[in-house]
């Protein structure tokens, strides 16, 4: 993310709400989704309903801890490399998140918005189909996801903790934490696989190739670069180079924020039960799909 005082500021009054909550109370349910009310109001969402997107938007979605700060880096970066202007963003670049009136300010802001989101398909603002803004949607395998989601909580000071890893686990299988169900959130996005304005991509696939990734979200999204201009988006946006600048980017939330930007780390953390528990709900939402494929959970996934 470009160095952006707007989006600190955000945090830091974010963690101050969160200082003064217990797990018990951190969650409200909207339209069926738990949220956090440290971040979330049923008035902002109210509010988005009314959101004007743009065919020039760029909607970076993702399930939560599946690399939504990643994308923005990247995007910000593509951004700067085509206009004479730095990018810094205006507004706290999640979407959903901040006061209700935020919708109207962003009326102002000059194309492309980078518009980042946790939100479910069904979720998002009608305008972003009806306008046909470009949706880029990235997923990261489940395991991981619950390892980065847990170690966040019990991390960072000032979030609430989870009493034990088995009782995040428990809540995360329930789909009771922020955002929802991982698993409802991928069925979701998964009956629109073959949506003209949305492109899928895979945070194990973006680790294992940048300078590939970063070309192609390129393309879909109409960036015309030279082959040394990706080469060194890239290299801005390795997890070291994003987590050496996380402070100056993220504030003191930085380093929990760029933790450990690895494959496998679930291995950890998972029994062999909890393991098994999670294959089994893979496979009951997704085995055979076309994006449950693309997942590619057996070279991810299993031990
Ligand atoms: N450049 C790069 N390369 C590889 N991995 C990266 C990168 N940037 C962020 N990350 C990892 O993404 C995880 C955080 O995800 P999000 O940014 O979506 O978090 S959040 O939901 O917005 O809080 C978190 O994962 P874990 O390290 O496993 O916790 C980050 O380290």
């Amino acid at each position: 993310m470009a160095q952006n005082s707007k989006v600190i500021e955000y945090i830091d009054e974010a963690l101050e709400k969160s200082r003064e909550t217990a797990l018990s109370c951190l969650l409200f349910s909207y339209q069926g989704i738990t949220y956090p009310i440290t971040i979330c109001t049923a008035e902002t969402f109210q509010a988005l309903d009314h959101f004007e997107a743009r065919r020039e938007d760029i909607v970076l979605a993702s399930y939560p801890k599946c690399g939504s700060n990643w994308l923005l880096q990247i995007f910000s970066e593509l951004i700067c490399a085509t206009s004479p202007q730095k990018y810094e963003h205006p507004e706290f670049p999640v979407l959903e998140c901040g006061d209700p009136e935020k919708y109207q300010r962003m009326k102002q802001f000059p194309s492309p918005r980078i518009l980042a989101t946790h939100l479910h398909y069904d979720k998002l603002p009608k305008s972003i189909f009806t306008n046909k803004a470009k949706i880029l949607v990235m997923f990261r395998n489940p395991k991981d996801t619950a390892t980065s989601f847990f170690h966040f909580h019990n991390d960072v000071p000032d979030i609430p903790s989870y009493g034990s890893w088995d009782d995040f686990f428990s809540y995360f299988m329930k789909g009771q934490v922020s955002w929802g169900s991982y698993f409802d959130y991928v069925v979701n996005w998964s009956k629109h696989f073959d949506d003209e304005n949305i492109m899928f991509i895979l945070y194990e696939d973006l680790r294992e190739n940048l300078t590939a990734g970063v070309k192609q979200m390129a393309e879909f999204f109409g960036f015309s670069l030279t082959g040394q201009q990706i080469q060194t988006i890239s290299d801005r946006t390795t997890f070291q180079a994003m987590r050496a600048k996380s402070q100056e980017t993220h504030g003191p939330i930085g380093p929990f924020l760029f933790r450990k930007g690895e494959v496998g780390d679930w291995k950890n953390l998972f029994s062999e039960t909890q393991s098994k528990k999670m294959d089994e709900k893979f496979n009951e939402c997704l085995a055979g799909t076309p994006l449950g494929m693309k997942l590619k959970y057996d070279t991810h996934c299993k031990a």
